[in-house]
């Protein structure tokens, strides 16, 4: 694989295709390990980028200069440039000294995660974007690039002016010709078929298209109209946002956010991500440039666009590939297994540059920023942190935990006591229920008392979450929920998405509730997160409350066999050695340590790596 983006490079960079590796394996070195707080050091000595420097670094490139604060590399770039010089100023035509006028420091050279790019998108060399070698172009030439969309776009639209462009289309503003619509405008994301030159790359622009047609019907996603090709390009019509992206905000504003600004963008940006969470679509590349103002309006409603390396994914199933960019990439997109939380952690990202003005994670090279979003903490000592609330640091930090199980989902983010106060949150469903739902109805009667008694402790903050989506599947509020409400439930919020990533299907193992009905009392006990309540500072008190209630209530002799069972160990495991500990001597019950372990459910292969 050879270099896959076509920026001049600030920095020297390793190989390519050794990078993603490196970043995964080289992670485990602590040595290697970037501080965190540097991107913070760089920020302050750079000042602030107002307004008047920003048309400055804009308009030396057309839209948009590679020196610019959080630009993203494009391959495109020079590849159009080709046709249109002014809009891509040569390497080298900006001052370094600009790096110092930034209010972020330097970007890294690749946004985007490189190897993914090469896999995807083939070797792409500087100026040649286009032009595969060699063997790519054999691979190339045998490729299907028909989509089987209509072919007359220019009978039905008139391209206008392009808006922004991104490493694999530019979209322009555009007119209905004739018709009812005549004169109405649209935007067009153009994608030219030159460009993909790999069948993944194929693949993706489907993807892209098949997602934003299946997701419709909400006020935060942009809306898509129509999808068109021909011999060179692909276009995606879809509707124009007029007040550019929420990255250019962020930099209008000098790069913070007050609170109450902050919260306002994360509703939405919450909102509409829970929402695709829900019907089993994983962005993969939320970012702010991903987000778009429809109007120049201060309050203008904000959209998410750029599904290009969005996925379907299976309420019980893990993507494998790594996707996404590098500032706003996910610990376990690195380790290479993820679903939807990797989203989550992005809005995390998103949430704490707008709140400070700085990005948590942030190193020269792009093996570096992978080191600090595996290894490195965020810092929430410097300014303006301390003087932010404790809750808004609270949101923060429950959103970027390293552990996908203990991180907040969206819909939880949108429950959140910095957020929840707020007149304009309306709490989605949250897929999560029905995933702990169904690892609950599958647990032994021991581990449901377990987890009943632990749902006693939960606070009112804790409550309000469960609260929400037990309103959301009790249309009859007759305080009890079957099978039928959570299937209608589900149906209320169904896009042509949920085929796809077959949420139906997943509800079979719900059947139980077929046959009975389920209270307030008993659902939280089934939809209460173990992981998530572990990673509150509080948890310990958590769990001797509620091991104490289980005493009075559920605790009983247990033998050794039957926990080992209960816990689905193999023959093989020497279980005396392994569960001693976890039965009291004195009586044969539940010891603490054994209640807390089958609160989580432990397996065997967790168990194995313990021992
Ligand atoms: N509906 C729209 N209305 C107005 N401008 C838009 C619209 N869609 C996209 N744009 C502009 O075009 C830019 C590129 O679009 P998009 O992000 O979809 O392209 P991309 O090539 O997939 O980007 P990336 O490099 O992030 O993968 C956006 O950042 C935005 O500025
Ligand atoms: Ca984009
Ligand atoms: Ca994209």
């Amino acid at each position: 694989m050879g270099i896959c983006t076509s920026k001049p490079r600030p920095f020297p960079e390793p190989n390519l295709s050794d990078e993603c590796k490196n970043a995964a394996v080289s992670a485990q070195d602590q040595e290697n390990a970037v501080p965190a707080g540097n991107n913070d050091v760089n920020a302050k000595s750079s000042g602030n980028l107002d307004e008047k420097n920003r048309n400055e670094e804009k308009s030396g490139g057309g839209k948009k200069s590679p020196f610019f604060p959080f630009y993203s590399p494009s391959p495109a770039h020079y590849l159009f440039s080709k046709k249109s010089p002014a809009r891509s100023p040569a390497p080298g035509s900006v001052t370094p000294r600009r790096f110092f006028k930034r209010p972020f420091p330097p970007p890294s050279p690749a946004k985007h995660i490189k190897a993914v790019l090469a896999r995807r998108h083939g070797s792409v060399k500087p100026n040649e974007a286009a032009i595969p070698e060699g063997k790519e172009v054999s691979e190339a030439l045998s490729l299907d690039k028909s989509f089987g969309f209509p072919k007359k776009f220019y009978d039905k639209y008139e391209l206008g002016e392009e808006v922004g462009r991104g490493h694999f289309g530019y979209t322009c503003r555009s007119k209905f010709k004739k018709g009812e619509l005549k004169g109405q405008e649209v935007a067009v994301k153009v994608i030219p078929k030159s460009k993909m030159t790999t069948a993944i790359a194929i693949e993706d622009v489907r993807k892209e298209v098949k997602i934003l047609r299946a997701l419709t019907g909400h006020s935060n996603l942009i809306q898509f109209y129509d999808a068109y090709e021909d011999h060179d390009n692909v276009y995606i019509v879809m509707e124009l946002c007029e007040g550019g992206e929420l990255l250019d905000r962020i930099l209008s504003r000098g790069g913070k956010y007050t609170e109450e600004d902050a919260k306002t963008v994360m509703i939405q940006i919450l909102n509409v991500v829970a929402f695709c969470h829900l019907q089993g679509v994983v962005h993969r590349d939320l970012k702010p440039e991903n987000f778009l103002f429809t109007s120049k309006e201060e309050n203008s409603l904000l959209k998410a666009i750029d599904f290009g390396l969005s996925d379907f994914v299976k309420p019980d199933e893990r993507l494998n590939d790594i996707v996404g960019s590098a500032y706003y990439v996910a610990p376990e997109v690195l380790h290479r297994a993820y679903s939807t939380e990797a989203d989550v952690w992005s809005i995390g990202v998103i949430a704490y540059i707008l709140l400070c003005g700085s990005r948590p994670f942030w190193a020269r090279t792009e093996s570096g920023i992978f080191r600090a979003v595996v290894k490195a903490e965020p810092t929430y000592e410097e300014q303006p942190w301390p003087t932010l609330s404790s809750e808004a640091k609270d949101f923060v930090k429950r959103l970027l935990n390293k552990d996908p199980r203990k991180r907040m989902t969206a819909a939880q983010a949108l429950c959140h006591p910095w957020i929840k106060t707020s007149n304009d949150v309306k709490v989605p469903l949250d897929i999560l229920i029905f995933k702990l739902m169904r690892a609950y109805m599958r647990s032994s009667p021991l581990r449901k008392a377990a987890l009943r008694a632990l749902s006693k402790t939960l606070t009112a903050d804790e409550l309000f979450y469960l609260k929400e989506q037990f309103a959301l599947l009790e249309p009859n509020k007759n305080g009890t929920i079957s099978l039928d409400n959570v299937k209608a439930a589900l149906k209320k919020n169904a896009t042509d998405a949920m085929n796809e990533s077959r949420v139906y299907d997943f509800l079979a193992s719900l059947n139980a509730l077929q046959y009975r009905r389920m209270d307030f009392e008993e659902f939280c006990a089934a939809a209460l997160s173990v992981y998530q309540l572990e990673a509150l500072e509080r948890w310990e008190q958590h769990a001797r409350c509620a091991y104490e209630l289980f005493e009075k209530d559920g605790n009983r002799t247990i033998m050794i066999e039957e926990l080992a069972s209960e816990l689905g160990l193999s023959p093989s495991v020497p279980v005396h050695a392994v569960l001693h500990d976890w039965i009291r001597h004195t009586d044969g019950k539940l010891s603490f340590l054994g209640f807390v372990k089958l609160l989580h459910g432990v397996s065997s292969r967790s168990l194995a790596k313990v021992h």
